[in-house]
């Protein structure tokens, strides 16, 4: 059933990105710079995400996950096993997922924040998700429950929770094909609501990478991999990785 949807995701399509007309950035920056230290793909790095740290991992099963979650979690556990797959841990703080050696001095102290889709404390109310990296396929998934506090039109999920699970799985399929990157574009197309409570595949892989511009695809599939309930396509861009965002926004 589940196997169904992996491999029925596995025929992304890409539609063309808008291009924009200007010939200046919007960061007021010449179009097409190169960043001054271009990082190199992380695919192979997972392991300083699996280091010991005091950070809680929201991606580990607790009582709100469903049997359904539970089935698929133990699933790509399972492909795990021959290093095909690698779980990625995930923290409320998007700092924590930054290995120490790759961080700037500016990030180095903790702020209060959160990360946006672990921004709630009461499990299952919001998202649940676990992700899971197939570097060699370029590819990451996203498991995900969307709990009652994400509602949209009665008893579904609001577009804006399952554009935020995109953008995340995407993004973190982007980050590890060119390290610190943004959204530049995110086009989704909803075809079937997700109800509240069920679980979903998003399934994100790289399609192709010129220069700073990572375009990638994605799929938000039910669990058996009949229902598509959106597809997107996206374009991230890589950053300086060695200049905070803000450094970069002054510049
Ligand atoms: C660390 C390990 C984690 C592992 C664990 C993973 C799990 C956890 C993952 C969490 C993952 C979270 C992922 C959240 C990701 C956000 O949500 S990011 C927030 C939303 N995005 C933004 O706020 C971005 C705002 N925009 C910007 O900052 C700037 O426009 C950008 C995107 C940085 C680009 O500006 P720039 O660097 O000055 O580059 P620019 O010269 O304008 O453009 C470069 C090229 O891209 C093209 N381009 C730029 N924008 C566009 C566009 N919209 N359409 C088409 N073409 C475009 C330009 O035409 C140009 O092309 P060429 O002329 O070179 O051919």
């Amino acid at each position: 059933m589940w196997r169904n949807c992996v491999r029925l995701a596995r025929g992304l399509g890409r539609s063309a990105v808008l291009r924009p007309d200007p010939k200046v950035s919007r960061c007021g920056v010449v179009r097409g710079l190169s960043p001054a230290v271009p990082c190199s793909p992380l695919w192979n790095s997972v392991t300083w995400l699996s280091q010991a740290r005091q950070s809680k991992d929201y991606a580990l099963p607790n009582s709100s996950w469903s049997q359904g979650m539970m089935d698929l979690y133990s699933r790509f556990l399972e492909m795990c096993k021959d290093g095909t797959w690698k779980r990625i841990p995930s923290y409320s703080n998007s700092i924590d997922h930054i290995p120490e050696s790759l961080k700037l001095t500016s990030e180095k102290e903790r702020k209060e924040t959160r990360f946006f889709p672990r921004n709630m404390n009461t499990e299952g109310v919001g998202f649940e998700y676990a992700m899971f990296l197939n570097p060699s396929e370029k590819r990451m998934v996203c498991l995900f429950q969307p709990g009652p506090y994400l509602e949209g039109h009665p008893g579904f999920a609001h577009g804006g929770s399952t554009a935020t699970i995109i953008d995340s799985t995407i993004g973190g399929c982007a980050i590890f094909a060119a390290g610190r990157v943004m959204t530049a574009n995110l086009s989704i197309n909803y075809r079937n609501p997700i109800p509240l409570g069920s679980v979903v595949l998003v399934d994100s892989k790289v399609d192709q990478v010129e220069g700073r511009k990572v375009f990638l695809s994605c799929q938000v599939r039910s669990i058996d991999g009949q229902r598509l309930h959106a597809e997107a396509t996206a374009l991230f861009i890589q950053l300086d990785s060695t200049k905070s965002l803000q450094q970069q926004m002054s510049s």
